[in-house]
């Protein structure tokens, strides 16, 4: 992965609404290479729409969201950008290894092929198989290995946890551990108590954010 030095994501007055309902205001944050943001707060208190907001998937009210300098709209914030959302973003019906390749295609490639990935994710053996066709915990780690074989500086994860079992939850934490260690940088939420000793880790608690 190679970064340039002044890479950074910056927050500034960032507020957002729903229904009339003020999920966060003023908020304020940046994030630097080899950094983790854990977004913490209860159910419906905004972690998800705020990623959204982050992905452009959704405009927030007010503030402005800049990457190294640049509005994220003017900069290569998304080519940049990776997220793995609560569905895990496969494609049903195409196989393991068809889905890693389209998302290849899409992309920079990153530093694990396609078989290595899956070795790393568990999941080897498992190319020809179709997608619908995996347990919950394996589509999650179909969107992990996605995250591996392309070269993205920021990983936007949301609720990256869910579905994996104790071994699974250990495999994020390291493909995280490795990502900023390499310089890479992390948002994600998570009801899940994080192990990640010795990270540089933020944490931003939604429900106090008004
Ligand atoms: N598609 C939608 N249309 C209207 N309101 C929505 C929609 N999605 C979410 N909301 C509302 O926005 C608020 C914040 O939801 P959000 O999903 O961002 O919360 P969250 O912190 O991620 O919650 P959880 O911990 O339960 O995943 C909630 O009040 C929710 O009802």
């Amino acid at each position: 992965m190679e970064h340039l030095p002044q890479i950074k994501l910056e927050v500034a007055d960032l507020s957002c609404s729903r229904d009339d309902r003020l999920l966060f205001s003023g908020l304020n944050f940046s994030l630097s290479p080899g950094q983790v943001l854990l977004l913490e707060g209860s159910n419906g208190s905004g972690k998800t729409t705020l990623l959204r907001v982050l992905c452009g998937f959704r405009e927030a009210d007010d503030g402005q969201i800049f990457w190294s300098g640049q509005p994220i709209t003017e900069s290569t914030f998304f080519a940049d950008t990776a997220y793995v959302g609560h569905a895990d973003g496969t494609k049903k019906e195409l196989t393991v290894a068809e889905n890693l390749r389209f998302a290849l295609a899409l992309s920079r490639s990153g530093k694990y092929s396609i078989e290595a990935a899956l070795e790393k994710v568990q999941l080897a053996g498992y190319d020809d198989n179709l997608v619908q066709t995996l347990s919950a915990g394996q589509k999650r780690r179909v969107s992990l290995a996605r995250l591996l074989i392309t070269d993205k500086i920021l990983w936007i994860l949301d609720e990256p946890f869910t579905s994996l079992d104790r071994q699974g939850i250990t495999l994020i934490e390291n493909l995280i551990y490795e990502h900023v260690k390499q310089g890479g940088m992390v948002i994600l939420t998570s009801h899940h108590d994080l192990s990640l000793p010795q990270m540089n880790l933020q944490r931003i608690h939604l429900d106090s954010c008004h």
